[in-house]
């Protein structure tokens, strides 16, 4: 096979693939981090295609910073909607399958039932609008392209809900955390595995599919399963989201159907709590 590019690598996912490539035997991909490569800068763009000549280019770069990006839509905008454009042309001009990441905050999280790669995208935050305005991008420029919706991402790399709550845990008599918004956490390991086996098996099923871990919970009870499988005795409160002011709104519910992923690309995904207890031994040791 040949070279693999990863932009964004010192982010959570970009650490979590650089863990998991030497178990799928991948030893032509190339860690990029922003200093390396950045994604905002044509020419150091052009500089990196020219070098590696990638197969695929897997974008790990995003603005995530759900809540700032309220006060500063264009940098999230430049991040998550013009730099996919770039990258959109380079993969077209150097013929590279792309494989981007987006969210399932591109939903408005209004209904009940697991929501498929065609149900309609609504943003109800910038985050989630300028992320759907990168997915929107790509197939203008490309036909082989996999845009990955996950959700919840957590591991023992970079900044997480999973890492914070310990934090907390410790520091904290009590805390409040949201029981009224509901979805499926994905312990990033798993997406950076799904991702390898994916570009392994060579498929030119392209497009955009849904993976998390399997089944579903609050962010309340993702809370208390943290504690419970640390052995922290945390005193969690359960609050209603009207009682938790963030700045951004956040989808009451935006559980993802994974039927798509695991049909068309054979990818087995993971209990979310069976997940959780992996990373949880990884961290508390
Ligand atoms: N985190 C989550 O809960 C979820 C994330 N996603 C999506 O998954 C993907 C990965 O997320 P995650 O790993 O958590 O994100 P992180 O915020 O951990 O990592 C993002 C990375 O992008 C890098 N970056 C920023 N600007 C540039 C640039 N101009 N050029 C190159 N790299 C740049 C950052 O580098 P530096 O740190 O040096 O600025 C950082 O390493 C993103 O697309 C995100 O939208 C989807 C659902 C949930
Ligand atoms: C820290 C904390 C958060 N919360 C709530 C706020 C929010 O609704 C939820 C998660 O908060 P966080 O700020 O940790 O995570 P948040 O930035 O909302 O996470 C999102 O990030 C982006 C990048 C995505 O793409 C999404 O899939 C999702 O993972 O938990 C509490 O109720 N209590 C707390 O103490």
């Amino acid at each position: 096979m040949g070279n693999i590019i990863v932009f964004g690598a010192s982010g959570q996912l970009g650490q979590c693939l650089q863990a998991v490539a030497p178990e799928k035997n991948i030893d032509n991909i190339y860690f990029l981090t922003k200093s390396e490569a950045n994604i905002l800068d044509n020419i150091s763009l052009q500089a990196t295609f020219q070098k590696y000549e990638p197969v695929y280019c897997i974008n790990c770069a995003a603005y995530t910073a759900v809540d700032k990006a309220e006060d500063e839509p264009e940098t999230a905008r430049q991040l998550n909607r013009d730099a996919v454009e770039n990258l959109s042309q380079y993969c077209r001009a150097f013929n590279t399958t792309l494989v981007h990441v987006s969210t399932d905050f591109v939903f408005s999280g209004t209904g009940y039932l697991p929501l498929t790669e065609t149900d309609a995208t609504e943003p109800i935050n910038i985050y989630g609008l300028t992320k759907l305005e990168g997915e929107q991008i790509i197939p203008q420029y490309l036909t082989s392209y996999y845009i990955l919706r996950t959700s919840w991402l957590y591991s023992e790399y970079g900044n997480n809900f999973v890492k914070t709550m310990l934090r907390f845990g410790r520091e904290r008599p009590e805390l409040k955390v949201i029981w009224d918004q509901v979805g499926t956490p994905t312990y990033a390991v798993d997406l950076a595995r799904c991702i390898l086996t994916i570009i392994k098996q060579g498929s030119q099923h392209y497009g955009i599919y849904h993976y998390s871990n399997e089944g579903l919970t609050s962010w309340y009870d993702f809370a208390k399963n943290i504690f419970e499988l640390s052995k922290i005795p945390a005193n969690v409160i359960p609050v209603r989201t009207a009682e938790y002011i963030t700045k951004a709104v956040r989808p009451a519910y935006s559980v993802m159907d994974k039927a798509k992923i695991k049909q068309h690309l054979n990818i087995e995904v993971p209990y979310w709590r069976d997940s959780l207890a992996k990373c949880l031994e990884k961290l508390n040791n």
